[in-house]
């Protein structure tokens, strides 16, 4: 296969996916399990599909407990999944440890969430990358390749001068600083694709958009394929490319991130964009519209509800929706934007219009008629 313009061999777009992933932990039980020799279990991750592609960020959304960094480590393989597929270059992969899991985690890589965890404190920056880029053989021959290559790691990462830096241990540098740090040595591995869970959440507002103008960069510059896992959907909108909602361990809604973000098509999805802390959007009527609207616990993942998990907070629900799973269902004629709700069932649309009709969530992602 050839590219359009070039003779060299066209490069595969995706790099990473995931097919049918599911979590499943079993969890200690009640006396009264035990007895059942039922084990119950955390239903965190439950058919999860998704491409990573190069020079692309992928947004996973969701609110806490939703089960999105066990979609991080599923596909880093630091958990054995339950079911499904992960498939690296069109290649189903699955790796336990030792060599093939260094090999593994040379080409996917994760951030994450708090650098200072993540930094041992006794090591300073030179040991953090000299080892990263030794394991993963890209430390070079001599000790001038190695100097080379450490000081790269730092500009890539825009800690410079480099010199400034490199014999500084972790607590004699700020939290965006030391985050630059993880991802230098994350990028030491040369991976194909990262894995950022909630890499800017911990770090001070004022810092956040540096970082993902940063890892934005990346992608661009490296062509990485980017996860960015967070709980604030603005910033989605913002940086990444493809957004995806999780609620209660599953995927609800899909598609080019403005679009999701400014016309959302799923109630879950409604109620993350109405609850988030924009100050020009929520007054206190929108605070009230959000709590009538479905504000409300997520359910149990050890008992989740059958049919679609939203269905208990749902402001639409019909009694299908307690009954029958949704699957991805294409939101109007958007291609490439989906959300998995009977709302966007075409019989159900139909059904539902005429002057009775309940609220129906509009192409437009507000309500069409009430
Ligand atoms: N090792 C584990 N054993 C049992 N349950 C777990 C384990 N790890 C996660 N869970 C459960 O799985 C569910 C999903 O957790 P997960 O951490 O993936 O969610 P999250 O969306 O990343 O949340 P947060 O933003 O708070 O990190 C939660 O109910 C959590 O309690």
């Amino acid at each position: 296969m050839t590219s359009p313009d070039t003779d060299a061999p066209a490069v595969r777009e995706e790099v990473l996916e995931a097919i049918g992933l599911t979590k499943h932990f079993p969890v200690r039980g009640r006396l009264r399990d035990l007895l059942s020799r039922a084990t119950p279990r955390v239903h965190a991750v439950d058919d999860v599909t998704l491409t990573l592609r190069r020079g692309r960020v992928t947004a996973l959304v969701g609110e806490s407990g939703s089960g999105k960094s066990t979609v991080a480590r599923l596909l880093a393989q630091l958990y054995p999944r339950t079911a499904g597929t992960i498939r690296l270059h069109g290649e189903p992969v699955t790796v336990r440890g030792g060599r093939p899991f260094r090999a593994y985690a040379r080409r996917v890589q994760m951030i994450f969430q708090d650098p200072f965890a993540s930094l041992n404190p006794v090591h300073t920056v030179r040991y953090h990358l000299t080892r990263a880029l030794r394991v993963h053989g890209n430390a070079g021959r001599t000790a001038a390749d190695l100097d080379a290559a450490l000081r790269a790691l730092l500009e890539r990462v825009t800690l410079t001068p480099p010199d400034r830096y490199l014999d500084k241990f972790p607590h004699e540098l700020s939290g965006g600083q030391r985050q630059r740090v993880a991802i230098a040595r994350a990028l030491g591995a040369d991976p194909e694709v990262l894995l950022a869970d909630e890499p800017v959440s911990m770090l001070d507002v004022s810092i956040r958009l540096g970082v993902l103008n940063l890892l934005r960069d990346l992608k661009e510059r490296l062509r990485l394929a980017v996860l960015y896992i967070t709980h604030d959907i603005a910033s989605a909108r913002y940086f990444a490319d493809e957004t995806l909602v999780m609620y209660a361990g599953r995927l609800v809604e899909g598609g080019d991130s403005e679009t999701v973000t400014q016309r959302p098509a799923h109630p879950y999805t409604r109620l993350l964009i109405d609850s988030a802390p924009d100050p020009d959007r929520i007054t206190g009527a929108g605070r009230a519209a959000v709590a009538e609207r479905g504000d409300g616990e997520p359910p149990s993942l050890l008992r989740p509800p059958p049919g679609c998990r939203f269905h208990p907070r749902c402001p639409y629900a019909m009694p299908r929706c307690g009954a029958d799973l949704p699957p991805p269902l294409q939101v109007g004629d958007r291609p490439g934007h989906w959300a998995a709700c009977w709302l966007h069932d075409p019989a159900t649309r139909d059904a539902q219009a005429g002057p009775t009709a309940l609220a129906l969530v509009g192409d437009d992602g507000r309500e069409a008629t009430r």
